[in-house]
């Protein structure tokens, strides 16, 4: 703990690590209002007047308590990113966005096959995003700000195309895909019934991450880590159904929880986002306050930051507010990020020594 609280611009500049955060779900409402007025796709009525009002209706439409009913708000992002251009385009801002929020190291992950109803191919639409980020890349380093980026490829748990989702992510592996996902409805689809596609990515050396935990509970968490092999749980807040704090203070952890602390597996923690779909009912009740104390593998993420009008800066700062966290917790979290990272070891570790360190001990720790 440290003894003043550090600012929103020292927050800012501090190098961040984001390992959980969707391409669809990070747009800015202005360059939905733009494509979806090119593309001659209908937003909900009322909230096109301009980028406020949009920002706010999807800010509004998402904090439902509900993940299905969060989920639907996919549709005018999923809607507007039917061609190469535009999904490059969004791409592109997404990483500018990232770096000017002071991201060092984002994994951006979307599902493929939802952008295929105009006539792309999947792998025209990897191309597309690969395109988006090196531009990303190239203006971001232009405008002063280094920053590394990488696709996951996510496959949409209720359908069934997860094994070409992750055979795509294993042919473009060295293409700029650090690794593969699933995502959508938890209840109802369990990550069993994507078993090949794991064991596939387990044969192939691949990395992959599971939603698992946010909306439904330890089942799910313990399928994704015991029959799926995960390295590391998308969410992942329901562990806390596995501790148990006594009246005295005294913790017990079940035995998955302490499979989950001893095997250091990361929980990819996105906060603003739980809130909104009822996984937490704010951020100082956050399990993430509970799991730090105890020295979880926990990672600070943003999920969506159209959907929650969210960002790294905004997520570490209310974590700030509400745990008395200190720049040294904040350094905390974006290392065990990076450690947990779908990069290889050398590179990760060149980002801690390079530019974490450094950039934290810039600002005093
Ligand atoms: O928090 C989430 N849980 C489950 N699925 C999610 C979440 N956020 C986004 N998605 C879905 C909606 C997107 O269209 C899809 C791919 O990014 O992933
Ligand atoms: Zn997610």
């Amino acid at each position: 703990m440290e003894p003043t609280a550090p600012t929103g611009d020292q927050v800012r500049q501090a190098p961040k690590v984001l390992l959980h955060d969707h391409l669809d779900g990070g747009l800015r409402p202005a360059t939905v209002l733009e494509l979806a007025r090119e593309v001659g796709h209908t937003l909900p009525e009322g909230s096109d007047t301009d980028a406020a009002t949009l920002g706010r209706w999807f800010a509004e439409a998402a904090d439902s308590g509900s993940l299905v009913r969060y989920l639907e708000t996919f549709d005018h992002t999923v809607g507007v990113m039917q061609t190469g251009p535009a999904i490059t385009r969004v791409a592109r801002e997404c990483v500018e966005d990232l770096a000017a929020d002071g991201v060092v190291y984002a994994e951006i992950r979307y599902a493929p096959e939802q952008h295929v109803s105009a006539g792309l191919t999947l792998d025209e639409v990897v191309a597309a995003v690969r395109e988006g980020f090196e531009q990303g890349t190239a203006a971001a380093e232009a405008a002063g700000h280094r920053i590394v980026v990488r696709q996951l490829l996510t496959a949409m748990r209720h359908q069934a195309r997860s094994m070409e989702i992750a055979e795509l992510a294993v042919a473009w592996r060295d293409r700029g895909v650090a690794g593969f996902d699933i995502a959508g409805a938890e209840a109802g689809y369990p990550p069993t019934r994507h078993l090949d596609a794991f064991e596939y990515l387990q044969r192939e050396n691949a990395h992959f991450t599971i939603h698992a935990g946010e909306a439904f509970g330890l089942p799910s968490i313990w399928q994704a880590l015991q029959w799926c092999g995960a390295d590391r749980l998308g969410h992942g807040v329901r562990i806390v159904d596995d501790i148990t704090v006594h009246d005295d203070g005294s913790v017990e952890l079940g035995r998955l929880a302490q499979y989950v602390r001893d095997k250091r597996i990361p929980l990819e923690m996105c906060p603003a986002s739980n809130i909104q779909t009822g996984a937490a009912a704010s951020i100082a009740e956050h399990p993430i306050g509970l799991l730090t104390k105890l020295r979880f593998r926990v990672t600070v993420n943003t999920d969506n930051r159209l959907m929650s009008g969210t960002s790294m800066t905004a997520e570490m700062s209310s974590l700030v507010e509400a745990f008395d966290y200190g720049l040294a917790d904040l350094r905390w979290f974006t290392i065990n990020a990076m450690k947990s990272a779908f990069l290889p070891f050398d590179e990760r570790l060149a980002i801690i020594d390079g530019v974490i360190k450094p950039g934290y001990a810039a600002l005093g720790v």
